[in-house]
């Protein structure tokens, strides 16, 4: 079944926990979280102390995306903070493998987010420590973008490049302009995890609106 990770980004940041219980009470199935710092990416939310406090709205599993320079400087506030798998950008890492390495030691999940521009190729040697590959349909930094329809072929490949490496257990997410009409398109090109912010939260029915993405 598709995994529902409502993105927080789009909600009320001034009651986060009710649009936490919101979310689990609609069906949701992960909480996604996005960490920006307004160097990797220019736009800035938040950091561990926030998650932290946001952790007992919930049981749901917290997806962090994290979209900062020197993602590691933050794993072990992440995880005391309740964070079950953390998602970096290779083009903020300049020792991906080291880094995936340090998070898998701190016993939580691990993912790797690849930007419009990414090739697939920087997965080729890491795929044995992630979880989790997030393809990028949209130019992170920003909720309510559009959609790129140029992702799906990527993500059509991501599927083989699994496949090849006897990974077929790993989700592939998909993060950004994700709706009714895109979200048909990236799942028959492979996603099993799909991110939505704007649509879920906008939406006057947030069961009904995550009902139709699954
Ligand atoms: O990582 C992100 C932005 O960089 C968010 O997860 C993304 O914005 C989701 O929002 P929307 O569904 O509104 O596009
Ligand atoms: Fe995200």
């Amino acid at each position: 079944m598709t995994i529902i990770a409502p993105s927080i980004l789009a909600s009320d940041f001034s009651k986060l926990g009710e649009e936490l219980r919101s979310i689990d009470e609609a069906g949701a199935d992960w909480v996604h979280i996005d960490i920006m710092d307004n160097h990797f990416v220019p736009n800035l939310t938040f950091g561990p102390p926030i998650v932290s406090m946001i952790r007992a709205s919930t049981k749901l599993m917290f997806d962090v995306h994290l979209m900062v320079e020197k993602p590691e400087t933050l794993f072990l506030a992440l995880k005391a903070a309740g964070a079950d798998r953390v998602t970096v950008h290779p083009e903020a890492c300049v020792h991906l493998d080291r880094t995936l390495t340090q998070i898998g030691e701190l016993g939580i999940k691990a993912g790797v987010a690849l930007n419009p521009h990414t090739p697939l190729s920087v997965l080729e040697y890491v795929l044995d420590k992630v979880d989790l590959v997030l393809i990028m349909t949209i130019n992170p930094g920003f909720g309510g973008q559009s959609f790129m329809p140029s992702m799906l072929p990527k993500l059509r490949q991501l599927r083989e490049m699994l496949k090849r490496h006897g990974r077929d257990d790993v989700y592939v997410q998909v993060d950004g302009g994700i709706n009714r009409e895109t979200a048909a398109l990236v799942k028959e090109a492979g996603a099993d995890s799909l991110v939505a912010g704007t649509y879920i939260f906008n939406h006057p029915n947030r069961r009904e609106a995550i009902a139709s993405l699954r």
